[in-house]
């Protein structure tokens, strides 16, 4: 039970809040005497207590006509209040400073009421608060700082009377899902990475400029002086950089010339001379994202001289790889596509044209006898849409495993990347959902006996193929441990139900349009915190709601993404089941997907 004293300063809260309203109080139920968390129906109304009963959680109060003032220090005295909901009241006066002494707030909802003055420059102590709305109200002044609040997901102010500039920290924040500060008084330029709001949540501020908004901002006179010392700066460290590359390649360019003359002839010269050059060409697109020098070819713990090849290179499906071409790709110059948490990809284009895709793996925790069963066994379960290795290079100090580039790219850069393609719609979002659950699904079958899952299963390592079919890349090349116990308090279960975590996000990715960068645990807490609001429309992607993609199926799809990222591994559905849902609710579909 609450204390005698903090159920009295919340019976004075709501009288406060509803002007004496005596009749209010009766059919609320809220009475000193009585324990307010019981559940034998002599309870509180309109409050939600904590599991163990014993203390109010969640207060709602909307549209009960209230029109008296907020007293915080009241309110606030209810130690484990989280959520406090007074929406569509008119409700009058401001929101007092106090509000601060409700420390676990993570929930305020004042959205349509009449209170007014500027929000209270301590808010941002409420280190826990995920959802502030105080849209549709007459809150006028500046914006606290409310970078602190680094968990904050919602923040929806629309139509009030706030002015000042809108803080950048919240779009380099990831969680931030609800954003709406339309019709107030905002000036100045919109912080770079808002456009993942449309500019619906931006219009009605006269003084805003820049993107989302179509209005483009003037150049500042500051800007100019600002920027240019350090781009003298950069082009003074780039072209010291050239100066460095340049006096290597005068000093080696001779000494290979001059010590392979003999043996070799003038074909190799030239060779030589050509993948100098390409080095040279590829190193000013390192060079300039601050690579360093030795990724001008893949950089290898081993000279590849010195390598014995022949008896760690496994050719697998290609003919034309023998240990003379692995050989040559080790030495060439290689772009570097990316680098993830597990190692480095590099594209190499060989000397017969063809492009290749090289996974140097950075950690050598799979023993190399375990890394080359785990190879050869995905090798023997080949599925459409599973990219099969060409090759692999497994020594004690390295991996490497080379996979045939494709050009079409990830679904990650699909989904987020700029589609020169046309859009990517529900049809086809389904399509892709469907083939990767059923390719799991049967990778799981073929491989569970033998312990290999794919280990890592996320939207970059799925590739469009030539016919824009999904490929899953990288299948076993990760040991599922390293992946499920990298959140907090996460726990680990069957690495195959790790993979059902990885399609769930890759799910809700394709249903949101949301990116997932490093942590594909934040988006699956932002998913869960809009559907527990029951605001489960606003999860899914804009193109496709306008497109007229149809919500009985997406929110079906959502559902089966649910179940995928439970908390509880052993909870989430096997990947037959869940390739059986998916395909069922693709079934449905009849729209065709033109990819
Ligand atoms: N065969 C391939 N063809 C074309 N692009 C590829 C190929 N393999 C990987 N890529 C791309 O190269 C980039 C880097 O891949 P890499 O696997 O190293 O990093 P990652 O997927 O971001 O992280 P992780 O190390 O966790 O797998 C990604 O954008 C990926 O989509």
């Amino acid at each position: 039970d609450e204390s005698i004293e903090v159920k009295r300063s919340l019976i004075g809260f709501v009288q406060q809040l509803s002007e004496n309203d005596a009749t209010l109080l009766r059919k609320l139920r809220w009475d000193a005497s009585t324990n307010p968390c019981d559940g034998d129906g002599r309870s509180w109304n309109q409050v939600q207590c904590t599991k163990r009963n014993d203390s109010i959680q969640v207060i709602t109060l909307e549209g009960l006509g209230l029109r008296g003032s907020i007293n915080a220090s009241l309110l606030c005295r209810a130690p484990s209040l989280a959520t406090v909901r007074l929406r569509n009241n008119e409700i009058q006066g401001g929101l007092p400073p106090e509000i601060t002494d409700c420390s676990n707030l993570t929930h305020l909802y004042l959205a349509n009421n009449r209170l007014t003055g500027s929000l209270p420059s301590s808010l941002p102590t409420l280190g826990n608060l995920k959802i502030l709305d105080i849209s549709n109200n007459d809150f006028s002044g500046e914006l606290p700082d409310l970078a602190r609040i680094s968990g904050l997901l919602g923040f929806l102010a629309q139509n009030n009377r706030l002015d000042g500039s809108i803080p950048a920290f919240w779009f380099s924040n990831f969680g931030l899902g609800y954003f709406n500060v339309s019709n107030n008084r905002f000036t100045g330029p919109i912080p770079q990475g808002a456009d993942k709001f449309d500019s619906t949540c931006f219009t009605g501020n006269s003084g805003l400029c820049g993107v989302p908004l179509v209005n483009a901002c003037p150049p500042s006179p500051s800007e100019k002086d600002d920027e240019s010392p350090s781009l003298y700066r950069v082009k003074a460290v780039m072209l010291s950089g050239y100066f460095a590359l340049g006096l290597v390649l005068l000093l080696f360019i001779p000494f290979t010339i001059i010590s392979k003359k003999k043996r070799k002839g003038n074909k190799f010269i030239d060779d030589e001379k050509n993948a100098l050059e390409s080095n040279a060409k590829n190193s000013s697109i390192t060079n300039k994202a601050g690579a360093s020098r030795s990724e001008y070819s893949i950089p290898s713990t081993e000279s590849a001289a010195v390598v014995d090849v022949s008896s760690s290179l496994i050719v697998l499906r290609k003919p034309g790889m023998n240990d003379l071409k692995f050989r040559e790709l080790l030495k060439a110059p290689a772009e570097l596509l990316g680098r993830g948490r597990f190692g480095s990809t590099y594209k190499v284009v060989m000397s017969d044209g063809a492009a290749l895709a090289v996974k140097r793996i950075k950690d050598g925790s799979v023993p190399a006898a375990e890394f080359r069963r785990r190879m050869e066994k995905v090798d023997m379960a080949p599925h459409p849409n599973v990219l099969s290795a060409v090759a692999f290079y497994c020594s004690v100090q390295e991996k490497l495993v080379v996979y045939e580039y494709q050009h079409s790219g990830s679904l990650f850069n699909f989904l987020h990347g700029n589609q020169a393609g046309g859009p990517f719609d529900w049809s086809c979002r389904l399509r892709v959902a469907a083939a990767i659950a059923e390719a799991m699904a049967f990778m799981h079958k073929e491989l569970q006996a033998d312990g290999i899952s794919h280990g890592n299963l996320k939207s970059s390592n799925i590739l469009m193929n030539s016919n824009m079919d999904p490929c899953i890349s990288e299948y076993g090349l990760i040991l599922a441990d390293e992946y499920t116990t990298k959140p907090a308090g996460h726990i680990t279960g069957a690495p195959e139900k790790a993979d059902v975590y990885g399609l769930g996000i890759v799910l809700l990715e394709l249903l949101t349009g949301k990116l997932v960068q490093n942590d594909p645990f934040e988006l699956a807490r932002w998913v869960n915190l809009v559907v527990r609001e029951e605001w489960t429309v606003e999860v899914f992607d804009k193109s496709l709601i306008s497109d007229g993609a149809s919500e009985e199926r997406m929110v079906k799809t959502l559902q089966v993404a649910l179940k995928c990222i439970h908390t509880q591994p052993d909870a989430r559905p096997s990947m037959e089941l869940v390739a059986a849902m998916v395909n069922a609710i693709r079934e449905e579909d009849a729209e065709v997907c033109s990819l």
